[in-house]
């Protein structure tokens, strides 16, 4: 069923969770050579401690934006924004990108390491640390490789690793499976899933793929044609753990696959239509 704005509010403040990032009014704009652009206007979204929810948008509405946002890469021109940050000697955020974003001079493990490193995590620590998301993401046999030696998705699961391992509060995703054939996909969707479902970290995930927003979140976040704002947001009551041929196997995914993307057509006909297409 999908949420109208005017829902939304309250029925976040039933919900029992706290609130891990707040956005009220958040708006974005940038200054293009004389011309403003805005990328995202009047933001509303709450996401609770522990929930993964999925931003779902047509091209160009300003996903990435407001994860720049979150990421305090990007200020925004209007609104605010409030993190609750528990434990100040661990990083509030991490993100992963589209584009396997490993340095080329480091080893796998070091790789994965390297945000405990810089918070001088003691050795032995790292070292259990690593071993474990190696071991998650299936990297145990190339740990002293070098990213060159890597495919593409064996990079992006030096990503994964990495952000799990560096154990922030929230995890901020920018499409990170989108670069990969859809068999890597797959794979790397169903680790996300269980090594989320044993730590439970807050995640802002950004994808075009309802199938893989319906499979991962535990809330689908509908945003609007350029300039984006938020449209509708849709609960996904599928139960965990979750297995991905379950998942697409059941009569709900079909459900929600239709309500989702019923609600997304319009967004990507509006910006079709803007665009002169
Ligand atoms: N640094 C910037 N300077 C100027 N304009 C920008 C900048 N970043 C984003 N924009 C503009 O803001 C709008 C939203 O861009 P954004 O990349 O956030 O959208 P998106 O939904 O992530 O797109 P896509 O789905 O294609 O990746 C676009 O019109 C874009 O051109």
């Amino acid at each position: 069923m999908s949420l109208p704005m005017e829902n939304l509010n309250r029925i976040e403040i039933l919900q029992p969770k706290v609130n891990k990032i707040v956005l009220q009014g958040i708006g974005k704009q940038f200054k293009v050579k004389k011309n403003i652009v805005t990328a995202v206007e009047h933001v509303d979204l709450a996401i609770a401690e522990g929930e993964f929810v999925c931003i779902v948008g047509p091209s160009g509405c300003g996903k990435t934006t407001l994860l720049r946002i979150l990421a305090q890469l990007e200020q925004p021109s209007t609104g605010s924004m409030n993190m609750i940050h528990h434990n100040v000697n661990k990083p509030l955020n991490s993100m992963v990108f589209q584009e396997h974003a490993v340095f080329p001079w480091m080893t796998v493990k070091k790789n994965i390491a390297y945000g405990l490193n810089m918070r001088k995590v003691p050795k032995r620590q790292v070292e259990e640390t690593v071993n474990h998301f190696l071991a998650k993401t299936g990297l145990t046999k190339f740990a002293n490789s070098y990213p060159h030696q890597l495919s593409g998705g064996m990079k992006q699961r030096v990503s994964v690793a990495r952000a799990f391992a560096n154990d922030p509060e929230i995890l901020l995703m920018d499409e990170p499976f989108a670069a990969l054939d859809e068999q890597n996909r797959i794979i790397l969707q169903q680790e996300l899933v269980r090594i989320w479902e044993e730590s439970r970290k807050t995640v802002a995930f950004i994808t075009h793929s309802i199938d893989e927003a319906i499979f991962l979140a535990d809330r689908i976040v509908v945003m609007t044609a350029h300039p984006g704002t938020i449209k509708c947001s849709f609960k996904i009551d599928l139960p965990r753990p979750r297995r991905i041929e379950e998942v697409r196997n059941s009569p709900r995914f079909q459900e929600l696959f239709n309500e989702i993307w019923g609600m997304l057509k319009q967004e990507v006909e509006k910006t079709k239509r803007s665009e002169g297409l």
